[in-house]
Formats: C-alpha cells, structure tokens, sequence
C-alpha cells in the first residue's frame, strides 16, 4: 500500500519571495494521529494548502495515496481549514444534507450523532452560533466523511478548554482507524495525549519526525516541553 501522504523536495515560495517551505520530504503511513507544530510562520499552514490542492508547489510534490493533489484526492482527503466557510444563513439540518449529496463518503447518521452528542441544535442557523460552536459543527461535519486522510488546521482554537476534551474524544471515536489524522496546532499540551507522532516544522522544514512514545521513553519529556525547549525564543 502506498503511502497516504509523500512529499518529495516540496519548495513553496510566494509572490514575495518569502520561502514558506524549503526542499521538505516527509513520508506519512496510514493509522496515525500525528500534530503538526511549529511556531508562528514556520509552514504549517501552507503544508495543508498544498496538500488540499488551494496552492502549488514552486518545487517538489506532494502525493496523497500516489495521487497529485487533484479531484481524486479530495474524495479521500476530508479537510477542515482555519477559518469558516460554510453559509452563515444556512441551518446545520440543511448544511449536513448539502454535505451528504457532496461527498459520497458522508455519513449522515454520524453527523447527526455527533451534533446530539455536542448539544448542537441542528436548526440552528450558522450564524447564530458561537465562534466555537461554529468550529465544532465544522469539525463534525469533517469528522463525518469516512476519509483516508483528515487534515485539520487548528481545529480547538476557539472552543473552551472543558469542551477540548470532549472534541477530541469525538475525533478519536469517529475516524477508521487505517486512516490518518494531521492536526496543526499551537494547543499541544491539550492534544499530545491523543496523537502518535509529531511533526516539528522550523521556517519550513521539517526538523523533528518522532514517535509520541519515544520522546516521551527517550527525552523524558512530554511533547510540549521539548517544543519549548527547541522553539525557545
Ligand atoms: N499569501 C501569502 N503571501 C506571502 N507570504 C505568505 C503568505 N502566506 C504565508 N506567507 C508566509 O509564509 C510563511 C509561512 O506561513 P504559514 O501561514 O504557512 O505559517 P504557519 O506555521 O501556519 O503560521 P501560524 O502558526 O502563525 O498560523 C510565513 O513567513 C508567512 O509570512
């Protein structure tokens, strides 16, 4: 079986000449929760960018399950990006139907489950809803797709620190568990107990590739200290 996500040499610069990733190879097997970290401008999002096919790489390429970024790719790649982008005026009743006619691979009933479970009141209108109920119902709905690979961009940023477990328990009981997760994050101390590797990326390469249980085994050090500790300003 192929890798889910491969990326060779992968180069983006922007129209200002900013290098935001420099000659990054990466390799990443199917069954894992893996964080995504890094400070301020060290890549992250652009990684995601490319890989959900919204930017191009000035050099190198990314492969998700050997496939360019592309149509095919998006029906495997279920991606939840940083910011809102689902109708304010529509009810959620509405926005899971849309979502089911969408993506052949959404689970209607699991959405459904999941906004009971969140007490979210489905129809309700997007707009009416709080910043971080707002970014739950995104992460439901992302949750929802049986995906090969999920990707998403600073998914507990706005919702409060009670509900951060309860999220992530949520994303650990709806995913197949041959399917990978990539989580960017600055919430480490909330989300290291759920992942299995990390990623360190450092102005656009990656500098750290390990397993959760070796940093913790090896270093004696849980993942947010050895982030301090490599990040230190
Ligand atoms: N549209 C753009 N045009 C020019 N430069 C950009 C653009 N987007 C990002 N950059 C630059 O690329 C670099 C990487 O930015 P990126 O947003 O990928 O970082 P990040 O790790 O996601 O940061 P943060 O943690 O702050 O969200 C930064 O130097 C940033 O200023």
């Amino acid at each position: 079986m192929k890798p889910i996500l491969e990326c060779k040499g992968l180069t983006k610069q922007y129209n200002n000449h900013v290098n935001a990733l420099t000659n990054l190879n990466l390799v990443l097997e199917r069954g894992q929760i893996i964080g995504l970290l890094g400070p301020n401008g060290s890549g992250k999002t652009t990684l995601i960018k490319l890989i959900n096919d919204l930017l191009i790489p000035t050099e190198g390429q990314v492969l998700i399950d050997g496939m360019a970024p592309g149509v095919e790719t998006k029906k495997i790649v279920s991606y939840l990006p940083e910011r809102t982008y689902l109708d304010p005026s529509m009810k959620i009743k509405d926005i899971i139907s849309y979502f089911s006619d969408f993506y052949e691979n959404f689970v209607t009933d699991r959405a459904y489950h999941m906004m009971t479970d969140l007490e979210i009141d489905v129809n309700s209108r997007m707009r009416a809803l709080s910043k971080g109920t707002k970014e739950k119902v995104q992460l439901a709905l992302v949750m929802s797709r049986d995906a090969q690979l999920y990707v998403l961009d600073e998914p507990i940023g706005g919702v409060d620190p009670a509900a951060r477990d309860y999220i992530l328990q949520t994303i650990l009981t709806n995913y197949n568990e041959n399917a990978t997760i990539l989580i960017s994050t600055h919430l480490i101390t909330d989300i290291e107990n759920i992942l299995d590797r990390v990623l360190f990326l450092k102005q656009g390469q990656v500098v750290l590739n390990a397993a959760v249980d070796e940093i913790r085994m090896d270093q004696g050090k849980s993942v947010d200290a050895l982030f301090r500790e490599v990040f230190r300003c």
